[in-house]
């Protein structure tokens, strides 16, 4: 069964086509990677399937059910995280502990935080941090941020502000994590570092990712499905080492170098 899936999606910003019927499925347990030069619409169709664009046509199935309507904050409840490409102003005032506990928030089931309710009586409100902020540091343990817990985020070097959002969103406990070039902007060892949690999210914590991303080599290694993308349309989809290779998927990339 798709786990979740875009169906003949038509997104448009004024006189420019984004998307053009695409229809895109997402398995369970994969590592589904998508390629495509600059403009070819992969930030846009995550943006749809995370819900912060509404597409003009088509729809979005979340393990079978319509999504296509839902708010971005009720698709991070139901499973569906995400990353972005640039940490947003707002997190970069926060230390690592707050904004990975930020994303805690989307986990729990019932998140606001009633402070009609706190006032009167302490014992849900206490309780509730307690629990946001045991899966924050769960996740903390696991991402390998301890040491910069308390730091200030836009503090930290860019690779960490990267791995500091995987952590936002992987405290959220999606069953489908949605990455936008998690590893753009990266040295080489810190690529490697990120391609080694994307495994770990994947193989040991279950979860289904989406990866948004240019270095070619590194979704030959990652990706179990790759597809790809040109002028806001799908022109490819398979497996890496089949796809890769083809001469119609490199010269989509005019001159981008292919595995
Ligand atoms: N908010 C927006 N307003 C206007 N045009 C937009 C907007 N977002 C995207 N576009 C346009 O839609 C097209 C697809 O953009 P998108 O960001 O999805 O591509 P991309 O494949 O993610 O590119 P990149 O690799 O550079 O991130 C581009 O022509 C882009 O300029």
């Amino acid at each position: 069964m798709v786990l979740l899936g875009g169906y003949d999606i038509e997104v448009k910003f004024g006189g420019v086509t984004a998307l053009r019927d695409v229809t895109l499925e997402v398995l369970p347990g994969k590592i589904h990677a998508i390629v495509g030069p600059n403009g070819a619409g992969k930030t846009t169709l995550l943006n749809v399937f995370s819900g912060f664009i509404k597409p003009r046509k088509g729809k979005v199935l979340y393990q079978g059910r319509d999504i296509t309507r839902i708010k971005p904050h009720v698709r991070a409840k139901i499973g569906i995280g995400r990353t972005f490409q640039k940490t947003s102003e707002v997190f970069k005032h926060m230390t690592v502990l707050e904004v990975v506990m930020t994303g805690a928030l989307a986990s729990i089931k019932d998140s606001v935080i009633d402070i009609f309710t706190s006032a009167l009586w302490h014992g849900p409100y206490f309780r509730k941090e307690e629990e946001i902020r045991e899966i924050a540091e769960e996740v903390i343990e696991f991402m390998e941020l301890y040491e910069y817990r308390h730091r200030i985020v836009g503090s930290l070097p860019y690779g960490l502000q990267k791995k500091v959002d995987v952590a936002r969103a992987l405290a959220g406990k999606p069953k489908i994590l949605l990455l936008d070039e998690p590893m753009s902007g990266l040295t080489r060892e810190e690529r490697e570092d990120m391609a080694r949690y994307i495994i770990e999210i994947n193989k040991v914590l279950g979860i289904t990712v989406v990866l948004v991303e240019h270095d070619l080599s590194l979704v030959y290694d990652l990706a179990d499905v790759v597809s790809v993308f040109s002028f806001g349309s799908k022109i490819a989809e398979g497996p890496p080492a089949e796809i890769l290779k083809s001469e119609y998927v490199a010269s989509a990339y005019m001159g981008k170098a292919t595995i």
